[in-house]
This record gives structure tokens, C-alpha cells and sequence, in this order.
């Protein structure tokens, strides 16, 4: 990694850390809150990459583990890893990871409208099925039943992914940060005609 690579790690680390300024409101069932900080990963993946945007979000996970209070509401520590939340904490990583593979893949393909559903994909269908595993575990009902719990969450996650989708998209017309996969050999093939 090159020292630029780092300092965007750390930024992206940051991004989300800040994002905790915003006040969660925790669901009565479960625990969870409704946060702000989730558009941080998909931010992060989108902008990033899978490699940095992943990592960024793993320096982010390592930095509550140690304690400190980054998570919304000023929380932080392995506890809560334990809690309901530990599912849709973990999976911040992975999601990055994966909306940044799938913006690398699908890099000249990309638009707002194919923007929007690699971040709905990985910011509310992987991360709510990652999520509502470890509620249903921890909270001790059916996986339906959770998956059922995040009803709340998603007008607010929908106004994430638009957000997310309209940022990485400024950021790739302006200064591409993601050096995106090879074109496959036909797409070659057809631009040098
Ligand atoms: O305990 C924490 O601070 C982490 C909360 C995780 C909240 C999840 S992220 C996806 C979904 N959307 C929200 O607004 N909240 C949940």
C-alpha cells in the first residue's frame, strides 16, 4: 500500500467515526438504532474500492473493539460486538468490501441508476441479512422475524444509498479513486474500432 492509499483508509476510517455526530435512535425491540453512520461503509466501498474501502472499515471496527468511543450515541468497546448491533457492525466491513468489488467490476458500466443498486444490494439486502443473524441469535427470535425488525431502518438506509450513489459518482467524474479492473477483451476490442 502506498502512503496515499493509507491516509484514504484512515480518512474513510474517519468519515464514519464522524458520522456518530449524528444522534442514533435505538429501536424498542431490539436495541439497534436507526444511525447515520452506515452510509459510512457505503460511502467507503463506492469510493475507495473493496481493498481500502474494506480496510478502512476494519481500522474503524478495530478502533471500537479497543474502546474507543466511536460508535453513535458515544459508544464503543467488544461489547458492543456482543449486542444486537455486532451483526450490522461486522458487516459494514464486508459491505464495503463487496460494493467496492462490484464498482470495480462494473466500473464502465456505472451511472447513477446501476450506482444506486450495487449500494442498495450491499448497504440493505447483504447488510440487513448479515445483521438480522445476529439479532435473531441475540434477541433470541426466528431469522424472519428479525429480518422483520429493520422496517424502520429503511426509508432512512434508502436516503443513504442516494446519497452514497450520488457522491461516489461526482467523485468518479472528478477524481477516480478506484483504478478499476481491465475492460474485458470485447469491450477492448469494440473502442479500438
Ligand atoms: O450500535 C450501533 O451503533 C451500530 C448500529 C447499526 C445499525 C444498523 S446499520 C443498518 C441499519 N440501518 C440503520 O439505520 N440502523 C441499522
Amino acid at each position: 500500500m502506498r502512503t496515499r492509499d493509507i491516509v484514504y483508509v484512515a480518512l474513510f476510517a474517519a468519515i464514519t467515526a464522524a458520522l456518530a455526530l449524528f444522534p442514533p435512535l435505538p429501536l424498542s425491540l431490539t436495541g439497534v438504532p436507526i444511525t447515520a453512520q452506515s452510509l459510512g461503509p457505503m460511502l467507503a466501498g463506492s469510493i475507495l474500492g473493496w481493498k481500502r474501502g474494506a480496510l478502512s472499515q476494519l481500522l474503524f471496527l478495530a478502533l471500537v473493539a479497543a474502546g474507543l468511543p466511536l460508535l453513535a450515541g458515544g459508544t464503543g468497546g467488544l461489547g458492543r460486538f456482543a449486542s444486537a448491533s455486532g451483526g450490522y457492525i461486522i458487516g459494514w466491513a464486508i459491505i464495503a468490501g463487496l460494493i467496492g468489488w462490484l464498482f470495480e467490476r462494473l466500473w464502465h458500466h456505472l451511472n447513477l441508476a446501476v450506482a444506486i443498486l450495487i449500494i442498495a444490494f450491499g448497504g440493505i439486502v447483504v447488510l440487513y441479512a448479515i445483521g438480522s443473524a445476529w439479532v435473531a441469535v441475540v434477541v433470541h427470535l426466528g431469522y424472519f422475524q428479525a429480518v422483520a425488525t429493520n422496517g424502520p431502518f429503511l426509508i432512512g438506509d434508502a436516503c443513504k444509498v442516494v446519497i452514497a450513489a450520488l457522491i461516489a459518482m461526482g467523485v468518479k467524474r472528478a477524481y477516480p479513486v478506484i483504478e478499476p479492473r481491465p475492460r474485458a477483451r470485447q469491450d477492448k476490442a469494440s473502442t479500438a474500432e
